[in-house]
């Protein structure tokens, strides 16, 4: 059965590729989408099945507008996957660096970039839909003072040339993608659990959540907090921590937390993604 997947952006985004890499050898329907809100909207109303959103990346750290939408969306996360991200600095075939005077790209990967900017005062960074709607612009432009910073893919598919590899700071620079679905699939081997948990703003509370996830044995992966903009200055938040959720040790400290919290909310048990670059 075709399955219908939702990710940000057009052929040869990085979310694409995310996509592509996780269901490989399945039979897919790839959604292009302009906006996290109207992928996991579609998911709800179960026009897609699900929608692959990126969380985090390892040079600039969390991506915020994706995890602070997983509170007020009805969706759950059902995997995970990992993709290097490797920029190319692409242009009209011909082009000198030199002749360079714009570069545009996602907000994401111009700041995954911040290097090249530095070395090259003379080139403004200018902020685009997504990597390859600004490869687009360029091939649309033909315009040798304008290039894309975009996976070869997209270079590829506007028939534009890669005049840098791999021109992101950090060599081993990678982005997190969940896969979320409105329907609630677990599957038996699941491995990581993500949770959003909003405690008492009192002495020890977090302390408290944490030591239930410590006393458990319960290897913690990941901590954020993100503000709870009707409560200013609170916060909530966000956990990947290794388990099952069918483990006693697991079902324990999850009763636990939800006692102790104010609110707990279980985003999904999945099989965690291979993060080898
Ligand atoms: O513009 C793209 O190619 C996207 O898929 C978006 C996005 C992001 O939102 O972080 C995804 C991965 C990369 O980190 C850069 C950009």
């Amino acid at each position: 059965m075709t399955v219908r997947v939702g990710y940000q952006g057009n052929h040869g985004t990085f979310s694409e590729i995310a996509v592509m890499k996780y269901f490989a050898g399945r039979d897919i329907e790839l959604c292009g989408y302009r906006s996290f809100p109207e992928i996991l909207a579609d998911c709800e109303k179960g026009v897609l099945d699900y929608g692959m959103l990126p969380v985090e990346n390892t040079t600039t750290g969390v991506i915020a507008r994706t995890y602070d939408l997983f509170q007020s969306h009805d969706v759950h996360a059902v995997g995970e996957t990992v993709v290097p991200i490797r920029e190319d600095l692409i242009a009209v075939p011909g082009t000198k660096i030199e002749e360079i005077r714009e570069v545009y790209s996602h907000p994401e990967a111009l700041s995954q970039c911040s290097g090249f900017f530095e070395a090259h005062p003379g080139i403004q960074a200018i902020a685009w839909q997504d990597t390859s709607a600004a490869v687009h612009h360029v091939a649309e432009c033909g315009d040798h003072s304008k290039a894309a910073l975009g996976s070869c893919r997209a270079a590829e598919y506007y028939q534009l040339v890669s005049l840098q590899k791999d021109v992101q700071d950090s060599h081993t620079n990678m982005t997190r993608f969940l896969l979320m679905s409105a329907i609630h699939e677990e599957p038996e081997d699941g491995t990581k659990i993500s949770i959003i948990l909003t405690v008492n703003h009192e002495p020890g509370a977090l302390y408290h959540a944490l030591g239930i996830l410590s006393y458990a044995d319960i290897n913690v992966t990941k901590l954020e907090s993100r503000p709870i903009p009707s409560e200013p200055f609170h916060y909530r938040f966000y956990l990947d921590f290794q388990g099952n959720r069918n483990d006693p040790f697991v079902k324990t400290a999850l009763l636990k937390l939800k006692e102790h919290s104010l609110d707990l909310k279980i985003l999904g048990c999945y099989r965690a993604a291979d993060s080898q670059y």
